[in-house]
């Protein structure tokens, strides 16, 4: 699915009106039924007091529709305005005068703090005071009413997005922000929905297709692409019946050190497990032992030295190469390292104790091959690009770091983001569960094996970031998050191919 910034939604709007010949009012009209429709369904006329806080922009229109509707259909409805300025929108007026006119009273009128009014628990409160239109932080009595919201034990419901977050800007105010309980949002889900310092402020949304010009937006360059099981669906290459281990390539798996065996492990036995047809296992000497009895169906290949890896030498052509999990950082690994980006021919994805040594030499970043996927966690990531202020810097520094040296970065974390030069690709599959020493070894490990089935880089970094989190999905089922263990995701990707192509009803999107 696409994530498009507030200016294309805008366009979209416009292009809509013209060409299905309709107002921007009955735009609005059509956007509040929705959100009245999606109401209706579950209250089903219970008279539960709703109380509709709009704004003065059309957020606050789309507020005003759903509170007539509301009342045409019999339900307890409070309606309040927030007035805090006169400069009104057109849309929002209009629906003003239709809400008088169809319910005989005026909405309330709010001035100050003075008008908030008392809101019991089992009440529903209705979040319409600004959606994408929000050009800086809600101050004075404004923020007062978003506290005020706040304080509530309501169930919360927020039209578009919750007051006070951004599109696709940072934050200034965190405490500014409706905490909403659920959002719907017009069309697509917004930039900010996904990112952790603004997703927190949307538990659960659902997308609502309010019929925006198809064309349109089909030929709009997204901000993002968000990646679930349609998109999933559409990556996965079906086997032949006809082929042999030869078809599913050879990975070569660099990791390990002293200490550190489990990270080869773990890493050889996803990208055994995603499918690779042969791996090798590169090892310092310590290690031959370990991989051995854990992973019996990999070769392994030892390097002299007994405890890390001096010397990166293969004697067959591997089809991808991870490289860098639990290697160390003694300098002798570096220059094996260094030797092995001089020479490598196959993809190949660069991690932890590797992105470390790259971010220390400069004169190692000039040597990342075209395409290589870099998959670091937050401190690595600083470490590459440099600390960031805030979500979007990260993700600029991030795009300019893909652009310049024409690597894909894959920005690990809840909602895990792929970047390739301007283009973002969303994850939305993984749990805090995932939050578990070696999950990344297996990550990188599902990465290689991808790679040498002969998935392109970016599509494998896609594609093995969603089942990668999707197997951790499958895995808390049955151990829960404190539990899990990385093993548990290794084990759960067999269930991951499977849940790809598993029929379900839509549900809205836990997050
Ligand atoms: N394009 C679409 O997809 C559609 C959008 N619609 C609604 O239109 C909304 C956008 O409407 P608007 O552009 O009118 O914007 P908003 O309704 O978000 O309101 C912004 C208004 O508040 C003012 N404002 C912004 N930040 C403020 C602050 N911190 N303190 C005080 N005032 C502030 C602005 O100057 C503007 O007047 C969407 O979020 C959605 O709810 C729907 O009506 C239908 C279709
Ligand atoms: N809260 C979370 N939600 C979803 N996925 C997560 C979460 N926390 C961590 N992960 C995933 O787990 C993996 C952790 O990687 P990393 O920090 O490199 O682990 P390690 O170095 O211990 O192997 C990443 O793929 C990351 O996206
Ligand atoms: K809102």
């Amino acid at each position: 699915m696409k994530i498009f910034s507030s200016k294309q939604l805008y366009e979209a709007d416009e292009v809509t009106c013209n060409n299905q010949n309709i107002t921007s009012v009955d735009l609005m009209e059509r956007a509040g039924s929705y959100i009245f429709t999606w109401l209706h369904q579950r209250m089903q006329g219970a008279q539960v007091p709703v109380h509709i806080f709009c704004g003065i922009g059309n957020n606050g229109g789309d507020g005003l529709v759903l509170g007539r509707l509301l009342i045409e259909s019999g339900y307890n409805v409070k309606c309040y305005i927030a007035n805090f300025t006169d400069k009104r929108s057109p849309c929002f007026l209009t629906n003003y005068s239709r809400y008088k006119d169809v319910t005989k009273n005026w909405p309330i009128l709010m001035k100050g703090a003075e008008d908030f009014p008392e809101i019991a628990p089992q009440d529903i409160i209705i979040d319409a005071l600004f959606g994408i239109g929000l050009n800086r932080p809600p101050e004075g009595w404004v923020k007062d009413l978003i506290l005020h919201i706040n304080t509530q034990r309501a169930f919360k419901l927020s039209i578009d997005i919750p007051s006070g977050l951004s599109a696709e800007q940072a934050v200034e105010d965190f405490d500014a922000i409706v905490k909403s309980n659920h959002t719907l949002t017009f069309q697509a889900p917004k930039l900010s929905f996904f990112l952790p310092e603004t997703g927190p402020y949307v538990t659960f949304y659902e997308a609502i297709d309010i019929g925006l010009d198809a064309a349109y937006l089909e030929s709009q360059e997204p901000l993002a692409q968000l990646i679930a099981k349609p998109q999933a669906q559409r990556f996965y290459k079906q086997r032949n019946k006809y082929a042999h281990k030869g078809n599913f390539g050879h990975s070569l798996i660099v990791a390990g050190s002293y200490g550190m065996m489990g990270a080869s492990v773990l890493a050889t036995k996803a990208t055994m497990r995603i499918g690779a047809g042969k791996v090798t296992a590169m090892v310092p000497r310590s290690g031959y032992s370990i991989l051995q009895s854990t992973v019996p169906e990999a070769m392994v290949k030892t390097d002299e030295n007994e405890d890390f890896i001096t010397n990166i030498n293969y004697d067959f052509e591997p089809d991808a190469i991870a490289v860098g999990m639990g290697i160390g950082n003694n300098d002798e690994t570096a220059t094996a390292l260094k030797a092995l980006l001089k020479k490598v021919l196959c993809p190949i994805v660069i991690d932890a104790d590797a992105l470390n040594c790259i971010s220390k030499t400069k004169t190692l970043i000039k040597l990342l091959p075209e395409n290589a996927i870099l998959t670091p966690h937050p401190g690595e990531l600083a470490r590459l690009v440099g600390e960031w202020t805030d979500d979007y810097d990260k993700i600029k520094k991030c795009q300019e770091f893909s652009a310049t040296y024409k690597v894909i970065i894959i920005i690990k974390g809840a909602n895990t983001i792929t970047v390739m030069g301007n283009e973002l690709y969303i994850n939305t599959t993984g749990n805090p569960g995932m939050a578990t020493a070696g999950s990344g070894d297996v990550l990188s490990g599902c990465l290689s094996g991808l790679l040498a089935q002969g998935y392109d880089p970016l599509l494998a970094s896609v594609f093995g970031v969603y089942l990668h989190g999707s197997a951790g999905n499958i895995a808390s089922q049955t151990v829960g998050f404190e539990a899990m263990m990385a093993s548990d995701i290794i084990n759960s990707l067999g269930d991951a191919f499977l849940e790809l192509f598993r029929q379900e009803e839509e549900a809205p999107v836990a997050q």
